[in-house]
């Protein structure tokens, strides 16, 4: 049994299927953004105002190796985890890496609230487009890829398990 490391942009769903994902499979979650905010002591936008996004990054690189040694679990990440190469080598050496997609409306539809995502302040709408265009291919180096658009929670789990399954890597060792 691997780590199973979920990995996509914001809004794709990454921290809700994986606490589904956990119940399902009978296996710990950690989120690195839950373990940044537990560990910093205080809220994500308010890192990225007070320390800047280069400190937040470093944390989220030396969480995401801590997590990584400490399972296997289920790590959801943030989108911007992928934004580091040292990172996606360590996920693809210490897990299994999964990808999660919606389309770009989709993701604006469930984002459009959001107050808690300080790369998204200003205008979540166009913020997404932008943000979406600089990230193109990011995730495309998950063995493993599902579309979330338009599925509803327990379908994207049993998707997810399937693969898992068929992949092989996370069966009983
Ligand atoms: N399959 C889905 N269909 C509709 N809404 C979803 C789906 N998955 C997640 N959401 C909603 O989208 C928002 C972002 O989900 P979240 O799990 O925080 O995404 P991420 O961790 O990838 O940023 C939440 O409001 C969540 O309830
Ligand atoms: O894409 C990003 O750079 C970020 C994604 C967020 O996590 P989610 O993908 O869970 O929203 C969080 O780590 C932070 O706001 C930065
Ligand atoms: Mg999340």
């Amino acid at each position: 049994m691997k780590n199973v490391v979920l990995v996509g942009f914001m809004g794709t769903g990454k921290t809700t299927v994986g606490a589904a994902l956990s119940k399902a499979l009978g296996i710990v979650q950690k989120d690195l953004d839950e373990v940044i905010v537990e560990k910093e002591g205080c809220s994500i936008p308010t890192l990225f105002a007070e320390r800047g996004e280069a400190y937040f990054r470093d944390a989220e690189s030396k969480y995401l190796d801590e997590l990584l040694d400490a399972g296997p679990q289920i790590l959801t990440t943030g989108g911007g985890v992928v934004l580091r190469q040292r990172n996606v080598s360590a996920m693809l050496q210490k897990g299994t890496v999964v990808a999660l997609f919606a389309s770009e409306e989709e993701l604006i539809k469930r984002l459009e609230n959001d107050t808690g995502r300080p790369l998204l302040a200003g205008g979540v709408a166009e913020r997404v487009r932008t943000l979406l265009k600089e990230r193109a291919g990011a995730y495309d180096f998950a063995p493993i890829q599902i579309d979330t658009t338009e599925k509803e929670l327990q379908a994207i789990v049993a998707e997810i398990t399937s693969r898992l399954t068929e992949s092989g890597e996370n069966g009983e060792d």
